[in-house]
């Protein structure tokens, strides 16, 4: 289980290989970038430079008012394009909702225009080079993307929410320069074929728009090790200049990121997060406290779009179900329901002025209303930067909104369940690592390739898909031990539409594939082998069975995701060095559920103060005091209106009850592995717990009162066997 359905994975794109082998193969769209050509896009670069900088606050005003229909800049935008036109790189830090996305935006649209200006000869059009924005939201680059389209701005998106196609289209249309934007998700760069496609834009990549960059930070809230692949990509693919943006970044983020792409200190550009029309309130209640009547009490007086954070997806459904029950119009958002009621429910929210959304973390990001009246935290969010980043959707029009926080000791549970169940246990990473490191790739060298189905081994060695996506990161990043180099399907098959098709192609790869079965309905294609025996390549296989499919020749079926990796040195070996890597990651694990727990930490500490919230909230992202209007006291939050403190009910967590203990014992012999039994009485669910069916048992959850850590403490004692 993990906290993070904050973004949609792109894990979806698996046909990626076969899709860029058929985007080069295009004979029609293929694309060989001219050694002249390239070398006189570099003197262009050196030489329009010198003549950019007069022009470049003017040209941005420009591009804002006639492309982009808005009269002057806000806040800082102008110094942040400014500086991207005129060659530099920018960290822009503006809350949400304050513009950011026009930060890349206007110079995408802007290169063009500086090369018909310049003094000394141009880059022609198609040499322009495009602007590559990275952002982990699928739903939002499509939004964004659309309305690029509409102010007739050539935007794409390259992602697992387009046809085949359309993918083709995109990337014809990147090899021929007729795009000025075009955006992918960060797990994109765990391809091979898209990074090569990437670096081959004709011009190259003129600006890298890396999005919510607090990723990248170890110390941010949700550190994404795939964003880390993009610094070292923005130097590989030799990008001219970097912006990075988030909402939310403390002064050690901010440094993280600038680092990240050598960006010195003059390039940030951040504002302050204090709103001076949010009135930030929380109050706090017992277990025995009635909530929602307070929740309702509140709503009365309170009215307006209203958006209620929740931590968990059933938790939404049942809590509108009781506000509607109490009269209010309320509908739930959560990233498990299906794409089209979600849509609904966000487009129903944007239009209107009373109903009121409960949602995880999934609702909020993109969406553009100026309205909201209401942001309640119902449930401990899982940081300072996440409390921030929500409020920030409140009052956008600078209109008087609340934010409630009602922290109930009820609702540390689930925080640590999130908090806990991320890191696995130490037994989980000792058999991930013997089975990447297994004998059967022992004969691997330099520049072979492996491939894995991680949704199996996620099962096997018991870590979310999630913590394993990350462990992967690692390994690539920290150890050097492979890069990802794409995905891939591993079970190709087929049902003849057109026998006729299929045996008049006379290729060699048609040859290879061989003849339909006449005994069964599915042709299934034993891709690797079949490459193997004949010597032509398994994308080209791939490729031939597509065409089929395109052709109408076949209907083809494609299952089993495969993650490949290519080594950057024969795997370890030795007990001794896999022992070193388990240790290395159990102890940046610990580390990092270490700093998850101060988080929540420092969130109820900023509550619970004898402070202004505004002003704690301002001082936690390195504002000081008197900067951007900012008073000692706001004058209207819960500290400022009372001068009382919000305490937090003492109610400590319950000592381990032995009875508890021999009866999770008795319902599970496993004896492994302490973490997976404090998880079980604790009540986290995992993969092997789902295999061993123990969620229904009512040992599951049975020691929700007591403490995680002292739960692994006791079970340890019962597993002999581990360390
Ligand atoms: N200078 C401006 N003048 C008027 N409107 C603007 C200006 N800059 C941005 N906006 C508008 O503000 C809204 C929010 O912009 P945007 O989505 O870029 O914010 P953001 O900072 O990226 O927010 P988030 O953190 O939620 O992603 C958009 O409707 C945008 O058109």
């Amino acid at each position: 289980m993990t906290s993070d359905d904050e973004f949609d994975d792109d894990f979806g794109d698996i046909d990626i290989s076969a899709l860029e082998a058929a985007a080069v193969q295009n004979p029609k769209t293929s694309f060989k970038r001219p050694r002249e050509a390239d070398d006189d896009d570099n003197a262009q670069r050196a030489k329009t430079t010198k003549t950019e900088v007069p022009h470049t606050r003017l040209l941005a005003r420009r591009v804002l008012q006639e492309r982009f229909g808005l009269d002057e800049f806000r806040l800082k935008q102008e110094l942040a394009i400014t500086r991207l036109l005129d060659g530099g790189s920018s960290v822009v830090v503006f809350p949400t909702g304050a513009g950011k996305s026009l930060c890349y935006q206007v110079p995408a649209v802007a290169f063009k225009e500086l090369d018909k200006e310049a003094l000394h000869g141009s880059r022609a059009p198609e040499h322009s080079g495009v602007t590559l924005v990275i952002s982990p939201l699928i739903a939002l680059m499509k939004d964004q993307v659309d309305a690029l389209l509409r102010r007739k701005i050539k935007a794409a998106v390259l992602n697992s929410s387009i046809s085949r196609e359309q993918y083709l289209m995109t990337q014809d249309d990147l090899r021929h320069g007729r795009l000025d934007l075009v955006y992918c998700a960060p797990e994109r760069l765990n391809s091979e074929g898209a990074i090569d496609s990437l670096k081959a834009i004709p011009g190259g990549i003129r600006l890298l728009a890396v999005d919510e960059a607090h990723c990248i930070s170890e110390w941010g809230h949700s550190f994404r090790p795939d964003y880390l692949k993009i610094a070292r990509f923005a130097k590989e693919a030799n990008v001219e200049r970097v912006v990075c943006l988030t909402a939310t970044a403390t002064p050690k983020v901010a440094q993280d990121i600038c680092d990240a792409f050598d960006i010195p200190p003059e390039g940030l550009f951040s504002t302050t997060v204090y709103r001076p029309n949010l009135r930030l309130l929380a109050q706090s209640s017992t277990k025995e406290t009635d909530d929602l009547a307070k929740l309702v009490t509140y709503l009365r007086s309170n009215p307006g779009p209203t958006i209620i954070y929740v931590t968990v997806q059933k938790q939404t459904e049942k809590l509108a179900k009781d506000l509607a029950g109490n009269g209010f119009v309320a509908k739930p958002y959560h990233a498990g329901m299906n794409n089209d009621l979600r849509t609904q429910t966000q487009e129903q929210f944007i239009a209107s002025e009373s109903l009121v959304v409960v949602a995880t973390i999934a609702f909020g990001m993109g969406i553009d209303k100026s309205n909201v009246r209401n942001i309640i935290h119902f449930d401990i969010p899982s940081s300072i930067e996440s409390y921030s980043q929500q409020i920030g959707r409140a009052g956008r029009d600078g209109l008087p909104s609340t934010c409630l926080f009602n922290l109930s000791t009820k609702d540390f549970h689930m925080r640590n369940v999130f908090t806990y169940g991320d890191r696995p246990s130490a037994r989980s990473l000792r058999l991930l690592l013997s089975d990447i490191c297994s004998t059967k790739r022992k004969h691997l060298k330099a520049g072979d390739t492996f491939s894995v189905a991680l949704y199996q081994q996620s099962k096997e060695v018991d870590i979310g898909a999630i913590t394993l996506g990350i462990i992967y990161a690692q390994l690539e990043l920290h150890f050097h031990l492979f890069r990802a180099a794409g995905t891939q399907y591993s079970i190709y098959k087929y049902e003849t539409k057109n026998a006729g098709l299929i045996a008049s192609d006379k290729s060699a790869e048609a040859r290879v594939i061989g003849k339909p079965s006449n005994r069964t309905k599915w042709t299934t294609v034993p891709l690797d082998s079949l490459a193997l025996s004949s010597g032509i390549e398994r994308k080209s296989l791939v490729r031939k069975l597509e065409d089929w499919n395109d052709r109408g020749a076949v209907q083809l079926k494609k299952e089993g995701v495969l993650n490949t990796f290519r080594l950057a040195k024969p795997l370890p070996t030795t007990k001794k060095e896999i022992d070193d890597i388990v240790k290395h990651l159990d102890t940046e694990m610990e580390a990092k559920e270490l700093q998850n727990i101060q988080r929540t930490k420092d969130l109820i500490n900023l509550i619970t103060d004898r402070k202004c919230f505004a002003r704690a909230l301002a001082e936690y992202f390195g504002e000081l005091p008197g900067s951007d209007g900012m008073r000692e006291e706001c004058g209207h939050c819960t500290w400022c209106e009372t001068h009382e403190q919000v305490v937090l009910p003492d109610e400590p967590p319950q000592t381990p009850d032995p009875d508890m203990v021999k009866k999770v014992l008795a319902a599970c012999s496993i004896r492994d592995d302490p973490r997976f039994l404090a998880k079980l009485a604790f009540g986290i669910k995992s993969p092997r717990m789902a295999a061993e069916g123990l969620y229904k048992s009512p040992v599951f959850e049975s020691a929700n009162g007591c403490d995680f850590l002292d739960l692994v403490k006791v079970f340890t004692k019962h597993c002999p066997s581990t360390v």
